[in-house]
């Protein structure tokens, strides 16, 4: 669709009949051809068995075909082209009653049934549903040319202006036409345009008529008006396109109507503008034709640019399938025929906004200025190109980015202010990829799930609160926000000022002078309120993310002992997930003593258990040594110590059984917190790595790139350490303890259904937002409350 210089495409539909001339219609087996026989002399009433055969090639013969494949056959490519910006005219002739009606708006009442308009306009909003990067804009019109007259079928919407002076087909610059006082109506959904196309039908005029008692007696023309712009691209362009659905009258001979007085003026006036219409497309199949009388009626007149211009066309001739209407047949097919010889030239419908054109040329004349300014301050200017960067630019570029990073570069020459922009655009994109890379290697090991809204983030959303301006600010997440440009350059200014070393912070006093001169403290718990308000005003600054915030007071020259630093990040920007650590090690350990006595409850129970079931044999077997005592109703009878034994066996089992599904709810608690404790440790260790490796480990240059609001986090600690790590004594003997608890295979099972579950309710629960009841004991269930951090 939309190649230059292809044909008119045209369908043959044949409505359906129980009575089909086999003998004077078929179509050959490639779907393509329909060969029409007639009878010499069948139009003088002559019986003469002689027959004449006409072939004619289609690009489709849908006979006994559904409405669903009509449209895929015959409109589907299309409306796409339409989506793309190349106009589209689907059209529909043929004789009175054949089914061009059927066709284009099929039966409204039914949905299965409905034609090509209804299912172009479902097909036009499912593509703009998809085309998300686009902004669509849809209107509709429907135009009706009755016996010369253009009449606009939906001026009875309501708040629509009738247009002063009647509607009038005009001729625009570029070749299109345009019916000026037509109403135009937005529309924004299927719904919405489906209502107008109802209205428009109820406003049809139609007609009783020998040969069809709903004949339409008028051409329609259904016109959807698309345009599209790019969400993504900043851009002057746009595109535009005409979606033209018609629907001719019947092309009958008026011997065959048996119409009179008003009818026949009106079949009259449709036949004058069809043979018109054949006028027009003999001319345009014709190439050494210069002149196409498009202006003798109105219908030609409207279709100009559908029928033989920069258009998708497609034609659907409709027929009778019975041999009675054979003359009527061949008169259509040859129409058809004529029709498919005219060439198109399908085009993009591009054009260039003004407005947005206007600002773009001022930014770039900006930019240009910009340029000119840094060229004539540079030592060795160099002569400036003011062309946009070639891709062989863009790649030195980027090339020379890469060779700056891993350290094979010095410095980048800097040339004019887009070699700037480039570099800036190529940082960018290489601490995306690290970021993603990260986030890949992360995802490895660990679910990332979003972080909850409240908890870490509630000092953080103060402090947001109390700046109002730099970005989102997390406590756990990975990125670090966007800061305005005016607080990357005051980060940079100030991180250039506050350069030092940490040894002589932590000396207490007044501090040392670092190499600029400025005195330094991390952190808020050391800083010292004697120091000038700029500097103090800098340190209350609250930044996008702790690690950054971090990493701006506290880069170093040579970096501090991990563990020293360790307990700064602790206390100053890991203090929130520290404190989500600890709180869950408490958790944790509560939950762990409750297990404990738990279990030693039920270990006394089953010795009592086991005591009480001695006991009670040993008397069984002393009353058997007596010989038994039988009751009257010959029961053996049981002494009152035996019946105690009795109860109490059964007081102790049923105190088992409640212990032990106490036992196995903690057990399963206990694990989740420890799941949870262990995320939460990593996570610290993780971003305390980041931390000080972006801190004091890398290089000053690309410290700057991350102020400028990327990430990277080189070093992350591998799981099994961070595991290791920070786990003190009562925690290991925990953990083994734990494990011992669960060693028969019956109780791992059962462990591993349980946590199963509760971590499917929790997924549960954070993806619904809200805590979700369930009908399962609380007691059982409820899940301690603790804090996840992932
Ligand atoms: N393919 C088909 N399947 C089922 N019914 C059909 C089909 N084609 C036409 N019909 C029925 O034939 C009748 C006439 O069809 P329709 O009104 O579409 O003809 P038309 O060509 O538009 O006539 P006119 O030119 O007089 O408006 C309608 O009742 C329609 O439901």
């Amino acid at each position: 669709m939309g190649d230059n210089g292809s044909e008119v495409r045209v369908f043959v539909r044949i409505r359906p009949t129980a009575s089909f001339a086999q003998e004077l219609i078929q179509y050959l087996p490639d779907g393509q051809t329909i060969n029409i026989s007639q009878r010499r002399d069948s139009k003088r009433g002559v019986v003469n068995n002689q027959l004449s055969s006409w072939s004619f090639p289609m690009n489709g013969v849908l006979h006994d075909v559904s409405q669903e494949d009509v449209y895929n056959t015959v409109a589907h490519k299309v409306v796409l082209g339409a989506l793309e910006g190349y106009n589209g005219t689907v059209m529909c002739f043929g004789q009175t009653g054949a089914g061009k009606t059927f066709t284009m708006t099929g039966a409204t009442e039914s949905y299965k049934q409905r034609g090509l308009i209804p299912r172009a306009i479902q097909q036009v909003f499912s593509e703009v549903e998809n085309r998300q990067n686009y902004s669509f804009t849809i209107h509709l019109s429907y135009l009706e040319i009755y016996n010369e007259m253009l009449v606009d079928l939906l001026s009875s919407v309501r708040g629509t202006r009738a247009g002063l002076g009647g509607l009038a087909v005009v001729e625009e610059a570029g070749g299109g036409v345009s019916v000026k006082g037509l109403s135009l109506h937005s529309v924004h959904n299927e719904e919405e345009a489906l209502n107008l196309l109802f209205e428009g039908e109820m406003n049809r005029i139609i007609g009783s008529h020998a040969m069809n008692k709903n004949s339409s007696r008028s051409h329609c023309i259904f016109t959807i008006y698309i345009e599209s712009r790019s969400r993504t691209l900043s851009d002057a362009r746009y595109i535009t396109s005409k979606l033209h659905l018609v629907d001719l009258a019947g092309s009958e001979r008026l011997g065959k109507t048996g119409s009179e007085g008003q009818v026949q003026k009106e079949a009259m006036c449709i036949n004058r503008s069809l043979s018109f219409l054949e006028q027009a497309i003999l001319a345009l199949a014709d190439r050494r034709r210069e002149h196409v009388p498009f202006r003798q009626s109105k219908l030609t007149h409207a279709l100009r640019d559908s029928l033989g211009g920069n258009c998708n066309t497609v034609l659907v001739a409709n027929i009778y399938g019975e041999a009675a209407q054979i003359e009527e047949t061949l008169s259509t097919l040859r129409f058809a025929s004529r029709m498919k010889c005219i060439k198109t030239e399908p085009a993009v419908n591009e054009h260039i906004d003004p407005v947005v054109q206007v600002k773009k040329l001022q930014k770039e004349i900006q930019l240009l200025k910009e340029d000119l300014a840094i060229q004539s301050n540079m030592p060795n200017r160099v002569a400036s190109s003011y062309e946009p960067l070639s891709d062989s630019q863009v790649a030195e570029i980027q090339d020379q980015v890469q060779r700056f990073l891993d350290g094979s570069l010095e410095e980048i020459s800097i040339v004019n202010i887009r070699q700037v922009k480039e570099a800036f655009k190529q940082f960018k994109l290489a601490v995306q990829q690290q970021e993603q890379k990260v986030r890949d290697e992360l995802s490895q090991n660990y679910s990332l799930v979003e972080k909850p809204q409240s908890t870490p983030g509630a000092a953080a959303d103060k402090a947001r609160g109390a700046m109002g301006t730099m970005g989102e600010v997390e406590g756990c997440g990975f990125g670090v926000g966007v800061a305005t440009s005016s607080q990357r350059h005051t980060d940079a200014h100030n991180t250039s000022k506050n350069r030092t070393k940490k040894g002589k912070e932590n000396q207490g006093g007044p501090g040392k002078q670092t190499n600029s001169g400025q005195v330094i403290r991390r952190g808020s718990a050391q800083r010292n309120t004697d120091q000038p308000s700029d500097q103090t005003s800098q340190d209350h600054q609250v930044p996008a993310s702790p690690s950054l915030s971090c990493r701006d007071q506290s880069i170093n020259e040579s970096p501090p002992p991990k563990e020293e630093a360790f307990e700064d990040f602790k206390a100053e920007c890991g203090s929130e997930l520290n404190r989500i650590l600890r709180e869950n090690k408490a958790v944790l350990l509560e939950r762990r003593a409750h297990l404990r006595e738990l279990t030693d409850s039920v270990n006394a129970t089953k010795r009592q258990i086991d005591q009480a079931a001695v006991t009670l044999r040993q008397r069984q077997d002393h009353r058997d040594s007596q010989g038994q005592f039988v009751g009257s109703d010959g029961e053996p009878v049981l002494d009152e110590a035996e019946v105690t034994l009795v109860l109490k066996l059964r007081d102790l089992k049923a105190q088992y059984r409640q212990d032990y599904q106490d036992l196995c709810g903690t057990r399963a608690e206990v694990s989740y917190c420890q799941h949870l404790v262990d995320q939460c440790r990593v996570r610290l260790l993780t971003e305390f790595e980041s931390w000080y490796n972006e801190s004091f480990m890398l290089p000053e240059e690309v410290q700057g790139v991350l102020r400028a609001g990327g990430t990277i986090r080189p070093g992350l600690v591998p799981v099994e350490k961070a595991l290791a790590l920070e786990e003190d004594e009562q925690e290991r003997f925990e953990r083994m303890r734990y494990k011992l608890l669960d060693e028969s295979p019956s109780a791992v099972s059962f462990y591993n259904a349980h946590i199963r579950t509760v971590r499917r309710r929790s997924s549960n629960k954070s993806q619904a937002g809200s805590p979700r009841r369930n009908s399962t004991p609380a007691r059982r269930m409820k899940l301690p409350p603790i804090l996840s951090v992932t």
